[in-house]
């Protein structure tokens, strides 16, 4: 049976851990689904790691970081992180990050928290369920998450 593991933080303002177990549920209703609630974004490689230890197939990540460099850097080093555990478990960890001065409005940075979870997590279910090609159709095509398409260069 497929396993995906959900790994959110403390630190971020939306609930997007209980947003993406709901997406991924509708997905693979069949799946199991394990998540993994830590303090913050750098506490979540190992997260991830110890969840893919634990059977999971893939993993999203759900960060969000605040407005300051010092929290910028804090992503840039949770991102090597992730990568580094990707290429160690060869399994996908999608990395769903909210950067806090993405938009000034909190209802606009909620309603982008949700889509770019959404959308993320599909692609998380696509990847894991239906494998390297699952995505292959939609090549191309400027696809956004967290805002409109971009829509493709004819
Ligand atoms: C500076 C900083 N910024 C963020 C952030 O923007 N987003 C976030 O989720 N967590 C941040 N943290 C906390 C660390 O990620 C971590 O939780 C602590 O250092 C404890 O290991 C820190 C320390």
């Amino acid at each position: 049976m497929r396993k995906y593991g959900v790994v959110d933080t403390t630190f971020s303002r939306v609930d997007m851990g209980s947003i993406a177990i709901k997406v991924i549920r509708s997905e693979d209703p069949d799946a199991e689904i394990i998540r993994y609630t830590v303090p913050g974004i750098k506490d979540m490689p190992v997260a991830a790691k110890r969840l893919l230890d634990e059977g999971c197939d893939g993993v999203i990540t759900l960060g969000w970081v605040g407005k300051t460099m010092l929290d910028k850097y804090s992503y840039l080093a949770t991102s090597i992180g992730l990568i580094m555990t990707q290429i160690l478990t060869s399994r996908h960890i999608i990395d769903v990050t909210v950067h806090e001065d993405e938009v000034d409005d909190e209802e606009k940075l909620k309603e982008l928290a949700i889509d770019r979870t959404t959308k993320h997590a599909k692609n998380l279910v696509r990847l894991v369920r239906d494998g390297k090609n699952a995505l292959t159709p939609y090549a191309g095509k400027g696809l956004r998450q967290g805002y409109e398409n971009a829509g493709p260069i004819d």
